[in-house]
């Protein structure tokens, strides 16, 4: 590995070079190091590991090269989960149509012919970069609720399948959960749903703070509903925890005077185990946590209900 230039800046893009040329290394790292942070590697099986560990924002690529031709690495990088989406330009001597064709077919976003004119890789590399950074943003809020910048449902789903491919067996099993917010109905008629909206954003952010320390993740799924996930429990008993996470929500004491609950705001919760193994048996423990939660909403409010005790027995 030959590390180019080392300026760290947090808002620079990351661009991996990778060609076997020094010379030409050297070149393209003058050219970018004014606005970007480079790394490059002479090696192509060095370049698939640095990018695996940097994940780089884009990836500039020869293709004639010793060991692994940059054709047979790109394959290699387009099949990396992580590594699927970032874009890749060859940058090669290979001039021929039927080359440059392969490139783009095998998943490059451009193709550049060496010897290179300096203004145009500075344009393109640009270009490029400006649609990851439009492709992110658009990521972002499609995955975001805008009320309580939450991850939404929509995340909740992509992380979901996530959490099914990594799923090993494990003797411990997460958790799924569904909160709801107590007589938010009577709250927005007693309040108005502008002061309602701003419950929504409190009791939420409490709660995913809260459940954050734990390694758990809230998502708003519903008007006044939300997911959660829950890794295995060391410290604490989930018990312990969803008290906890009632208490939370209780210390904001936030008025709720035609409540018949209490003259606070307060959430009910339902809770099931969940391995993640499939689909289905994610839908499964949603079921049963919403369940659960129907059984708290019918009897005292305020409360939590989870499976644990009926599999422990
Ligand atoms: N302010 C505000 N209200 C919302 C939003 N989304 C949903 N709601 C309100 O949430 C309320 C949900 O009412 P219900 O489903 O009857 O539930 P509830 O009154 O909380 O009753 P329980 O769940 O049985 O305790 C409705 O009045 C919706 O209008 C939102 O984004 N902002």
């Amino acid at each position: 590995m030959l590390p180019i230039q080392t300026n760290h800046s947090e808002h620079k893009f990351t661009i991996l070079c990778i060609d076997d040329e020094t010379s030409n290394l050297k070149i393209l790292s003058t050219l970018l190091r004014g606005d970007y942070q480079v790394i490059a590697s002479k090696q192509a099986s060095e370049g698939l590991a640095k990018a695996i560990e940097t994940q780089p924002d884009l990836i500039l690529l020869d293709v004639v090269m010793p060991e692994i031709s940059g054709f047979e690495l790109i394959v290699q990088l387009k099949n990396h989960p992580n590594l699927h989406n970032t874009p890749v330009i060859f940058i090669t001597g290979l001039q021929s149509p039927a080359d440059e064709a392969m490139g783009l077919k095998l998943g490059a976003c451009d193709y550049i012919h060496k010897p290179f004119n300096a203004s145009i890789v500075l344009a393109r590399v640009k270009t490029h970069l400006e649609i990851v950074r439009q492709r992110r943003l658009l990521e972002r809020y499609a995955n975001i609720d805008t009320l309580t910048e939450l991850p939404n449902r929509r995340k909740w789903d992509l992380d979901t399948a996530e959490r099914i491919k990594v799923y090993k067996p494990h003797p411990e099993l997460s958790f799924v959960g569904i909160i709801d917010i107590d007589h938010f109905k009577l709250y927005n008629d007693r309040y108005g749903h502008q002061k309602g909206d701003t419950v929504l954003r409190k009791v939420s952010n409490q709660i995913a703070q809260y459940l954050h320390a734990f390694g758990g993740h809230l998502y708003r799924c519903g008007g006044e509903e939300f997911f959660f996930f829950l890794p295995t429990t060391q410290e604490t008993s989930i018990e312990k925890l969803l008290q906890g996470c009632l208490q939370a929500v209780r210390a904001l004491a936030l008025e709720h005077e035609d409540s018949p609950t209490a003259p606070i705001v307060t959430v009910s919760i339902g809770v099931a185990t969940c391995s993640f193994a499939n689909a289905a048996e994610v839908n499964s423990a949603l079921n049963q946590a919403d369940q659960l939660l129907y059984q708290v909403k019918h009897s005292t409010r305020n409360d939590y209900c989870c499976n644990v005790q009926l599999q422990n027995s």
